[in-house]
Order: C-alpha cells, then structure tokens, then sequence
C-alpha cells in the first residue's frame, strides 16, 4: 500500500514508498478533498517546541534526567472530555511527581495524548459469531462497533481526529500552564477513588513531605516560577500517513519539515520496515523520535535505523522504545544496548513494559498481569545497570479512570474483575492505583541503579 497525500509532494519523498497498516480508503475524491482541508489547517505544535523536546530527550539519552511517556492505547472521540482529560494528566502529574521526588531526578513529561488514534493491528479482519469485517484501526479509521457500516474507512475521520487532537492539546495546555499542575496542588490530584488504594496512602505520605519542604523553602524566601506550571509534551505513533503527511510543514525559521501533529512522533513496531514509507517519513521530519524494537530486532537493524534516523548522532532525536517481553528482556536486550552504545550512538533507551506482555485471560479479555510489567522494568534496569548505560525512562499505556483492563497491583484487580470496567477499545492500561504503583517501584528501582 501507498500512501495517498497528493498536495506538497515536492519533498515528500516518502510518498512513492509501501507503507504498512494503512487504511483502505474506499472513496478517494472523498480522501483527496479531506487532505487538502488539513493541509490548510494551522499546526497543532510548534516547531521550536519540538526543538524544546529534542533538548530535553537529549538529557535523558546522556543520563541526566528520566523520561515518563504514558497515556490510553487508543484514544476515542468519545472520550474527549474534561474529565477524562483532566483524570489522564492527574496520573501522569503524580507519577512524575513520585519520580522527582523518590528518585530525584528530572522527569521529562510526554503523554500519549492528542493524536493517538490510530492502531496497527495483527490482523486486518475481525471474525465473531460467524461474521467477519475489517478490524477496528482506531477512531482516525473507522468505527469501535462490530457492524459493516462502522468498520468502513472514513476520511472525515482525520478531520475529526484534527480536532479532537486540537480540544485535548487546548485543555492540556491550559491545566499544565494555568494553575492546575501548581505543585501545591499535589494533594489535589491524590482526590477520589485513588486516595484510599495502598499506593494512593503512600503517595498521600510523599505530598506530605513536598509540601512540607515547599513550606520551609517559601519560608526562606524561595518560591520559583518553576513550580508553578509544567513542561508537558503530546506524542502519538505517526502510523496514518496521509494524516501525518497533511499535518507535515516546513518550518519557516529552519527550511525544515516538523511533522506539526505532535511534539514527538514514534514509529511502530509493524511499521519500522528499513525499506518502507514511514522510515523515510520519519528521517525526513526534525522531531525527536521513538522507534519501538521487538524481541525480533537485530542488531544490524537497530544500527541501520541510527544510520537512517540518526546520522549526526544527535543526542535527544532518536528514542529505542524496547517491549521485548518480560521472559526475553534479560536475554535481548543486552547485546542490543552494549553493540549500540559501541557504535558511538547516544538514544535514549525507554521500556515500554506493555506489549510484550499481553495475553488473552479464560474470561477472553486481551490483559496484561502487572507482575510482568513490573518484571519487564526490572529487567531493563539490571541489563542497564550491568552494562554501565542508563536505562532512560518508561513509555506506558495507562488511564486516569479506575478501569479493570490489567490484572494485579497493589489494590488488586483479579481475572474475574476484568469484565467490570474493560473500556479500552485496544489494549488493556494500567488504571490510576497500579500507575501510582509502578511509579513508586520504578522509583525505587531508579535509586538503586
Ligand atoms: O497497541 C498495539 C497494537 O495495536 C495491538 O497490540 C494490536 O492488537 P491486535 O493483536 O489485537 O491487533
Ligand atoms: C502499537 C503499539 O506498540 P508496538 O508498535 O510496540 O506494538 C503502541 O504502542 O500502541
């Protein structure tokens, strides 16, 4: 499959390339016209905020500060609302929280927000009952509902992913700029059902000693600018590429092309084929970069992608996002971390604990047990910790709302749980309390590293 964005092709190199995961788009004047209103459409980012982001990665790749990626799996148009929102952020805000405290590092803050509506999926069609139809690749695409309507792709999705992109993004930026993540409120995101769970006890305790310290240094005189909002930047995984490309630009400071959907992009691990289009597309574009590797990944591979995506060697561009799996982490990842870091390249190596970790429970909900999650974490930092490298950060599918998609944590959550609030249209996510859980194990673990 190609990818169809006829408008701006004079540098889009990318665009003669097979692309994998793509829609099948059913109406192409209908696409055309749609991608053309999106090319006229004003960026959701701005360049020099990506340059931002790139810095700031560029510490966590030389050991300097610790990066915290999280959010849903798949967004829902549905779902854009304050609350949902305000509950996503809440937990990213504590969580970063607990890790600058406990771990006393810096937290560079990226949610997997405004612009994760599209899904790579195993396989294009979904059977049940008898019936088959396309599978659900995410609200950019087409429909959650299991009818022949809802599963055809839609163009004017993209549209309404724009804008619902646009609305998240809006509010973000006003709750991390406008008072809410004023670290006095730490004790205001520890409200509701969070609060009396074992991790949200323990987290109460730590915003006890922040205020207390916050007290003695206001006290003294010392009250900075810097604990009154937060640095937060929105990435999703650039997998529609007509979206992606509709929302490429030319930075008018540079000359060069930022892909203005989001801070940082990410490519998949069903996408990152050397020879295809979303490669180039990602070499092309100056934002900082997250490529996900398999247990599959070899090590010419991983080196070929620095060659592509990281010719200078840049410090803060390119992101090695690991979900090996927590039985193969140990095994895998060491050669690939110590043959990198030979070859002179400064990523950033994050663990993402989720996708190597799923599996279908006897009830026949998708899952993950916590305990692997925490094993896959602890596996990273003790290859890392054995190699002398610096085990970067974690990129997590979580929610703010108390859900039952992921078994185990503190507050436990048990097979015969799950079916009470599965609401993920993809993947299970860590609810609130076994967020709050990892964050103070990683914590913890970050000390000991
Ligand atoms: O989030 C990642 C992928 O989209 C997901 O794991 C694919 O799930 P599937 O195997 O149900 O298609
Ligand atoms: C699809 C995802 O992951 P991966 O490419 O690692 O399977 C994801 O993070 O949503």
């Amino acid at each position: 499959m190609t990818v169809n964005v006829d408008t701006q092709t004079q540098d889009f190199s990318w665009l003669s390339l097979p692309a994998a995961q793509q829609p099948e788009w059913p109406d192409s004047e209908a696409l055309r016209k749609v991608l053309a209103d999106l090319a006229s459409y004003p960026p959701l980012v701005f360049a020099g905020e990506c340059d931002q982001l790139r810095a700031r990665l560029a510490a966590v790749a030389r050991g300097e500060a610790f990066l915290l990626q999280g959010g849903d799996c798949a967004e829902a148009f549905d779902a854009v609302s304050a609350d949902h929102i305000r509950n996503k952020l809440k937990t990213l805000l504590q969580m970063a929280v607990v890790l600058t405290y406990a771990a006393s590092v810096p937290v560079v803050k990226v949610g997997r927000i405004a612009g994760q509506y599209s899904k790579p999926r195993s396989k294009s069609t979904e059977t049940r009952d008898g019936v088959t139809l396309p599978v659900y690749r995410g609200d950019s695409v087409n429909g959650f509902d299991f009818t022949p309507e809802s599963r055809i792709p839609d163009p004017e999705r993209l549209k309404r992913m724009y804008h619902a992109s646009a609305s998240t993004l809006n509010l973000v930026r006003a709750f991390t700029t406008g008072g809410y993540a004023d670290l006095r409120q730490v004790h205001a995101w520890n409200q509701d059902f969070v609060r009396n769970s074992p991790s949200g006890q323990r987290y109460e305790r730590l915003a006890k000693e922040i205020d207390n310290a916050l007290a003695f240094m206001h006290a003294c005189g010392i009250d900075p600018e810097e604990f009154r909002t937060v640095e937060f930047y929105a990435s999703h995984e650039a997998l529609v590429l007509d979206y992606e490309t509709a929302l490429t630009r030319t930075d008018s400071r540079t000359g060069n092309l930022y892909d203005v959907s989001g801070h940082m992009v990410w490519i998949g691990e069903r996408t990152r084929q050397l020879d295809h289009a979303h490669i180039e597309f990602a070499s092309r574009i100056r934002n900082p970069l997250g490529v996900k590797l398999g247990p599959t990944t070899t090590v010419d591979e991983a080196l070929t992608l620095i060659d592509r995506l990281d010719p200078d060697r840049e410090p803060g561009r390119l992101s090695f996002i690991t979900r090996m799996g927590a039985g193969k982490i140990r095994d895998l990842l060491p050669n690939l971390v110590e043959k990198v870091t030979a070859s002179g390249a400064q990523v950033a190596w994050i663990c993402d604990p989720m996708h190597g970790n799923t599996f279908e429970a006897s009830s026949g909900h998708k899952t993950r047990r916590f305990d692997d999650v925490l094993d896959e974490v602890k596996g990273f930092f003790e290859v890392h910790r054995a190699l002398g490298t610096h085990p970067g950060g974690i990129h997590v599918e979580l929610t703010g709302d108390d859900v039952t998609e992921c078994v185990g944590g503190g507050d436990e959550v048990f097979v015969d749980d799950l079916h009470t609030r599965y609401e993920t249209a993809c993947d299970p996510r860590l609810n609130r309390s076994q967020s709050l859980d990892l964050a103070f194990l990683v914590a913890e673990m970050y000390r000991g590293a």
